[in-house]
This record gives C-alpha cells, sequence and structure tokens, in this order.
C-alpha cells in the first residue's frame, strides 16, 4: 500500500509540473506585452484544451479593435461603424449625427472610471441613437465592399494565417461583433477569411425594398456590454459546436470576456484581452476580466502559439 501511495503521489505532482510546464514550454507566453493575475489557473486551461484536442476547441472573437488592429503607429484604426461613414453616399446629416454620438460617447465606453451598470445604460442609448439616424441611409453592401478595398482596416498581423489554420483544422469561429455586421462581412471576405467555419453574429442593416436603410435587423442591438446576454440561436452553428466544449475567447474590451456566457456547455474558457487605450487606468479591470491580457500587442503571436499545440 505504501508504495502505491508514494508512487501516485509522484503521478499527481508530475502531472502537476507538467501543466505548470505549459507557461514555459509556450515561449511567447513570456514575452514582455503578457500579463497573466493567476499562472497557474491559465496552465491548467490550457492543458486541459490542449489534452482535450482541437474537436473540442471553438473560438469566440469580438471584431473592432480584436481582429483589426487597434493602432498602426500610434494612428487608431477606422471601426466597422467608421467604415460605413466613409462611404461616398453617405448622407452629411448621419455624418455629423455619428460623429456628435461618437465624440459624445465613445470617451465613456473607454473610461474605466464610469461603473459597469451605468456604463451599460449608456452604451445602450449610443446603438439606440445610431438605430435612429441610420434610418433613411441608402449606402448599399456593394458600396461597403467597395469602400473596404479602398479603406478597410487592416487585420492584426497573423490574423490571415490563424484563421487559415482554424479553417484547416475545422474548428468553429464565431465573430460576434457590436459594430457594424455589413462592414465586418465585408472586411472578412475582402481579407479571404470569411472561411466556412466561420459565423458572424452582429448588428446588421435592413433595408426595404428601394434599398432604403430601415435601422438594424436584430433587437436587442448588440452594445459593447450586453454581449453576455446573447446566446446563438442558428441551428446549424450550434450543431457545429454542440461538442465543443472548450473556447478560446478574445477581446478588446472588459464586455467581451462575457462572449461565452451564451455556451451552456462550456468547460474550459481561455480569455485573451488585447489592451490599448488608458492602459494604466484599465489594466486591473482588464486582468480580473481576462486570464491573458496583451498590452499593445498588434498581433495574433499569442493566440496562434497556443493553438499551434492543437494543429
Ligand atoms: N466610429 C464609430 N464606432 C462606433 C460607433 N458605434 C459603435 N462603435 C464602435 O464599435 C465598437 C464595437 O464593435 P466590436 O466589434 O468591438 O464589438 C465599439 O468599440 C464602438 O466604439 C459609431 O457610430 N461610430
Ligand atoms: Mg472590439
Amino acid at each position: 500500500m505504501y508504495y502505491k501511495q508514494i508512487f501516485k503521489l509522484l503521478q499527481v505532482c508530475s502531472c502537476k509540473n507538467m501543466s505548470l510546464n505549459y507557461i514555459q514550454t509556450i515561449e511567447e507566453l513570456n514575452n514582455p506585452t503578457v500579463r497573466i493575475k493567476n499562472k497557474e489557473n491559465v496552465n491548467n486551461i490550457i492543458a486541459n484544451i490542449i489534452s482535450a484536442g482541437k474537436d473540442k476547441l471553438q473560438v469566440i472573437s469580438d471584431f473592432d479593435r480584436t481582429l483589426t488592429k487597434q493602432h498602426e503607429n500610434g494612428k487608431l484604426h477606422i471601426s466597422s461603424f467608421g467604415l460605413f461613414c466613409r462611404c461616398p453616399s453617405i448622407s452629411q446629416k448621419y455624418l455629423q449625427c455619428a460623429k456628435g454620438l461618437s465624440k459624445k460617447y465613445y470617451p465613456i465606453e473607454v473610461d474605466p472610471t464610469v461603473p459597469h451598470d451605468e456604463k451599460k445604460v449608456i452604451m445602450k442609448q449610443w446603438w439606440s441613437e445610431i438605430n435612429e439616424v441610420i434610418k433613411g441611409e441608402t449606402v448599399s453592401n456593394k458600396e461597403i465592399a467597395e469602400t473596404t478595398i479602398k479603406e478597410g482596416p487592416a487585420l492584426r498581423d497573423g490574423t490571415v494565417k490563424l484563421f487559415d489554420d482554424l479553417n484547416k483544422a475545422n474548428i468553429p469561429v464565431l465573430v460576434f461583433s457590436a459594430g457594424l455586421g455589413d462592414s465586418v462581412l465585408t472586411i472578412l471576405k475582402h481579407c479571404n477569411i470569411l472561411h466556412s467555419n466561420v459565423k458572424v453574429f452582429s448588428n446588421f442593416l435592413y433595408y426595404n425594398e428601394d434599398g432604403v436603410i430601415q435601422g438594424f435587423k436584430n433587437y436587442p442591438l448588440i452594445h459593447v456590454l450586453n454581449k453576455n446576454e446573447f446566446a446563438i440561436k442558428d441551428v446549424k452553428y450550434l450543431n457545429f459546436i454542440k461538442e465543443r466544449s472548450n473556447v478560446l475567447l478574445m477581446g478588446d474590451s472588459p464586455g467581451d470576456s462575457g462572449m461565452a456566457d451564451g455556451v451552456h456547455h462550456a468547460e474550459n474558457i481561455l480569455k485573451i484581452g488585447f489592451l490599448y487605450d488608458n492602459l494604466e487606468e484599465n489594466l486591473s479591470t482588464f486582468m480580473d476580466a481576462f486570464d491573458i491580457v496583451l498590452v499593445d500587442d498588434q498581433t495574433m503571436e499569442i493566440p496562434q502559439a497556443i493553438l499551434n499545440k492543437l494543429f
């Protein structure tokens, strides 16, 4: 009996040591941009995801400033809504209104001192006001696609390879955006990463038969702080993910950390947060919301390094 207990103890220790080795063996996790609050927890999640394999994994990613860069040489990238504003037939009325709304609400969005519940009401107000001012516009999807070619935001370095590898491995990818879904689709298409394993869940425009925008198709609107309240209802996608209990989640806002809350069968969720704005003021909020925080990292190096263990 004595030897059996010693052997069991050694087994447990060696397993524990093995899972703790993941932070060392994935050397990119020791990059200076990486912040991890609870290394043991992150090791365990990574170990569970890797041991379960690629057939148990699904990816849920935000779009604006997650799949796209947050900045290039300090210059902020346009958002999916911002791209809509660059379309030639956009009205001056909409441009003035949308600019005013962004000027009023965006600083609140990225202000960590605004209490969550208060910010949630304000964000809901921003999106409902966008929904009103966008009515009557006649920007077509064709025009959004043409403008994407000229002015679309750049994806994070390495995003195309990451999506190609996810597609080859047949791992479902849900792009979950509070932005403008029509722009999101055209950017993904333009960058050749709208593969068959990718689904976009976002705010899509509703056009009448004359091509005049009537607002958004979906209610409630998806904004940056209510993503945790949505569960995917698309039957085909639900079937695609039903056996996949492990999630790699990527976002650039604390509200993104709740994107997997609707995945009721999730067992292991690895949350990666891309932080850029107001670094010092936002770091602790991000460290609480995400397992791995990447500080001003405009690449997909870390998600790729982790997923390489599965490919
Ligand atoms: N330029 C504008 N950006 C806007 C507007 N309304 C919202 N937003 C931004 O979209 C993202 C949400 O997208 P996600 O893919 O990151 O979920 C959010 O961060 C807002 O700042 C707008 O009218 N104009
Ligand atoms: Mg975002």
